[in-house]
């Protein structure tokens, strides 16, 4: 079993998935961790220092390498894995991966991102709040495309952490 987490910046995909695995008993794998380690360096600097498109292919290519291995593990994308690639039709054709998108009203992301969004080299130099509530609006639009096409939707924008991983554990025991 491989519980996939996908979504928008500020989601909860990182914190939601260390949370869940820690309570399932599984491994927890962050695919924005396993890219730094790879790079030895931050997402911010690969950004920066090398390109998107390089972090595309890497992110591609890590999440390929991270779904061969055997064993169960609760895995949290980053916020545009599902949209670039092949990376949705791979997720969709491995029978032991469930996709979950946990989605959040644009108000609530921006609300969380907005203090956040320096470690986020797509939102790091936007300058007012009201700009990167205009931002996300048009990206998620863009983006809900794929992150619809999961086979779990959770609209978890007035939910607790706690109360997010208790409703997924239980729609997936
Ligand atoms: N359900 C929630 N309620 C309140 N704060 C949350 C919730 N989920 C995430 N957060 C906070 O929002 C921010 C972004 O969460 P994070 O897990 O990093 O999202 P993602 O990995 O999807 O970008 C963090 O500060 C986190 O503590
Ligand atoms: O939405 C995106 O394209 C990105 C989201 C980030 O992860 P989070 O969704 O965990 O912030 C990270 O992968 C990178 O900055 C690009
Ligand atoms: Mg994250």
């Amino acid at each position: 079993m491989k519980i996939v987490l996908c979504g928008y910046m500020g989601s909860g995909k990182s914190s939601v998935g260390k949370l869940l695995a820690s309570e399932l008993g599984l491994e927890f794998i962050e695919l924005d961790q396993e890219i730094e380690k790879i790079e030895k360096r931050y997402i911010s600097e690969i950004f920066s220092e090398k390109s998107e498109i390089y972090f595309r292919k890497k992110e591609s290519e890590v999440l390929k390498n991270v779904l061969k291995e055997e064993k169960s593990m609760v895995i949290s994308l980053g916020g545009g894995t599902p949209c670039y690639a092949n990376n949705l039709e791979i997720l969709q054709q491995n029978e032991e991966v469930t996709l979950i998108y946990l989605k959040v009203s644009v108000e609530k992301l921006t609300d969380r991102l907005f203090s956040e969004k320096a470690t986020r080299p797509l939102i790091a130099e936007i300058s007012s709040e009201e700009k990167l509530e205009e931002f996300i609006r048009k990206h998620l639009f863009e983006r809900q495309f794929y992150y619809m096409q999961s086979d779990l939707i959770l609209d978890t924008t007035t939910m607790k952490l706690t109360e997010i991983v208790a409703i997924l554990k239980e729609k997936l025991m």
